[in-house]
């Protein structure tokens, strides 16, 4: 088993600094990866055709075909001076790798909403762009953009005093050996990334009850150790849904990992792969499938997450499946049920309403919301069947919706609010296991279904807590993007390690040696439904960023 992780791992490496090199690229703004600029200059082709079939009808065909004569677009391309013009929510364009496009149509149907776009109105989003996207999704979401030309000369863009400030911060980055635990890793990260990653990340919705009572709930249960206990060498290891994992923690899936680290969720897979945790593999993964997947050894513990953008991905939705569960590192395929439309993410909306050139924004528009495609039971019943591997619902909120799953067949649930990014005022999920268990036992379905949770988990005694509550496992997103920014693959191993530190030493003091033996006698949680009291966790304190008030001019 060792030596094929050896062995695959050196395989991975070579492809990983290939990756490295792209992501570097990027960074410097350079060129794309000889693989982008092919299927770019394929996508050229068709664009062009669309082009030529627009300028017979529509409504954008007399923009276009101006866009000859008019702007400032010989065969050389066009000029930095022309795709500067074009920065208004009416008429917008973007560069994308060298490549302008008009935008203009796409703003209010971008998943990630108008904002983001605007961003980059009349600019260069190549970068940005790589970060949050695969080249994948400019191909499928093309008949969307209007192309406009090649771009000549190149945007000159002078180091920003927030970029200096970062680039100190990195160089005086604390050695490793001084992060004692996950909020360290989000100090850190406060002082390497951009404003608008860590807003991007730290967010949750509206007044961000939901964020911090996922974490402060934890703070309401207490421990009940067990003495003088007959405990051998403590073994973290346990199953998830039939797979053998060293640690019961899983990543969760995110999107935006580049945004960062250059290798963004490559950091994660040859981590986990290592220290073999479960990895959930984000939809909005910054690499296609097939170059992601082109790096995982078989041998590797991998979950599958999927959610529905758009109509045309639901209608698509067997062909997922199926590429999907043909992994051999699959082992299970988990479906969002909280993304019914997006959470009002305002504390990330606030901080771009605060930058300058921000004038033309206004976050709080339909436009930025709005429903999502429909999926129902019948959808989940239909994926069961279409599936060798174990289907599973991430975003579930209430114990009933449990049991119902638990009676469909489901085989798991994972007990998530999206990190509080979703309904303000949901509840913390570890709230939400207690009722679960107490319904699945009432039904008699206890031990039908595992059951998972993400959400403000920070520390070894949170995840105990969880298990010893009835969790199989526990999720963490943050964290590991956290411990990315500041220290990239390194950063998560570390992050690993400490985790198996803690759960150790915790277990030990309980008087525990196996997973399995974590059971509710180890817990007191009389207190976990009170709503809100004020509870003073320093360092989780520190670290929050809380909301501000909008400036005056
Ligand atoms: C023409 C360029 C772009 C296209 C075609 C595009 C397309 C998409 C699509 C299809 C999604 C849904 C998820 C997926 O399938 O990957 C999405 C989500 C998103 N996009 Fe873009 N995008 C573009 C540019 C950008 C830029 C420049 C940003 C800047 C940060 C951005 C930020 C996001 C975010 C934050 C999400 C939502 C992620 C979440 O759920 O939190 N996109 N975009
Ligand atoms: C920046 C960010 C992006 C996320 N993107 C996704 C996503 O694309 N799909 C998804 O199912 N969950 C997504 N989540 C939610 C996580 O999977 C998870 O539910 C949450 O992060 C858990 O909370 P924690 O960050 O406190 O550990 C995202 C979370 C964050 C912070």
């Amino acid at each position: 088993m060792l030596s094929t992780r050896v062995a695959s791992r050196s395989a991975k490496y070579a492809l990983k600094n290939i990756a490295c090199i792209n992501g570097a690229n990027r960074f410097l703004r350079t060129k794309a990866s000889p693989s982008a600029q092919g299927k770019l200059s394929e996508s050229r082709v068709r664009f062009n055709k669309t082009t030529k079939a627009s300028l017979l009808t529509g409504a954008s065909s007399l923009t276009l075909f101006l866009s000859y004569f008019l702007f400032d677009n010989d065969k050389d391309g066009v000029s930095v001076k022309e795709v500067k013009k074009h920065n208004r929510i009416d008429d917008c364009w973007i560069v994308i790798d060298n490549e302008v496009y008009d935008i203009t149509k796409f703003l209010t149907i971008h998943p990630g909403g108008v904002a983001r776009l605007m961003e980059f109105a009349g600019n260069d989003a190549t970068e940005k762009f790589h970060q949050m996207h695969s080249s994948a999704t400019l191909e499928k979401m093309k008949e969307h953009l209007v192309y406009i030309g090649k771009l000549k000369g190149a945007f000159e863009n002078e180091l920003t005093e927030e970029e200096i400030s970062i680039l100190q911060h990195k160089a005086t980055i604390p050695p490793l050996r001084k992060i004692f635990c996950l909020s360290d890793f989000e100090a850190v990260a406060k002082q390497v990334l951009p404003k608008s990653t860590f807003f991007y990340y730290a967010t949750g919705s509206s007044d961000e009850y939901t964020l911090r009572e996922n974490h402060y709930a934890y703070s309401r249960v207490f421990f009940r150790p067990k003495i003088l206990q007959d405990i051998n060498e403590v073994d973290t290891s346990t199953k998830f849904m039939g797979a053998k994992v060293d640690l019961p923690i899983y990543i969760t899936a995110f999107a935006g990992s580049r945004l960062a680290h250059p290798l963004g969720e490559l950091n994660l897979q040859a981590a986990s792969y290592d220290a073999n945790v479960m990895q959930m593999v984000p939809k909005q993964n910054s690499y296609s499938f097939e170059e992601f997947f082109s790096n995982v050894p078989d041998d590797q513990n991998q979950w599958m997450q999927y959610h529905f953008d758009t109509q045309e991905e639901l209608d698509n939705l067997d062909s997922w499946v199926e590429k999907s569960s043909a992994l051999p590192s699959a082992k299970g395929l988990f479906f969002n049920v909280d993304l019914a439309d997006i959470g009002n993410r305002e504390k990330d909306s606030r901080q771009r309403a605060s930058q300058p050139g921000s004038e033309y924004l206004n976050e709080m528009t339909d436009n930025q919301f709005g429903s999502h495609p429909k999926i129902t039971w019948s959808t989940i019943e239909r994926i069961i069947k279409n599936t060798h591997l174990p289907v599973a619902l991430k975003g579930v909120q209430r114990g009933e919706d449990v049991v119902i799953a638990a009676e469909k067949g489901v085989s798991a649930v994972i007990l998530s609010n999206h990190g509080g990014r979703q309904l303000d005022f949901s509840r913390p999920p570890l709230e939400v296991l207690v009722e679960a268990k107490q319904m699945l036992r009432e039904k008699d379905l206890d031990g039908k279904i595992e059951i998972y949770l993400d959400g403000g988990v920070r520390r070894g005694s949170d995840i105990l807590k969880a298990l010893c509550l009835g969790a199989t496992g526990v999720g963490m997103g943050r964290p590991f993007l956290y411990a990315m920014s500041g220290y990239g693959e390194e950063g998560v191993t570390h992050l690993f390690n400490i985790l198996r530190t803690e759960i150790e030493n915790n277990m030990r003091l309980l008087g525990v040696d196996k997973i399995e033996d974590l059971n509710e006698s180890l817990v007191d949680a009389r207190s976990l439904s009170l709503k809100n009291p004020r509870i003073n966790d320093a360092l989780y304190d520190q670290a929050y960023e809380p909301m501000q008030f909008p400036e005056f001019k």
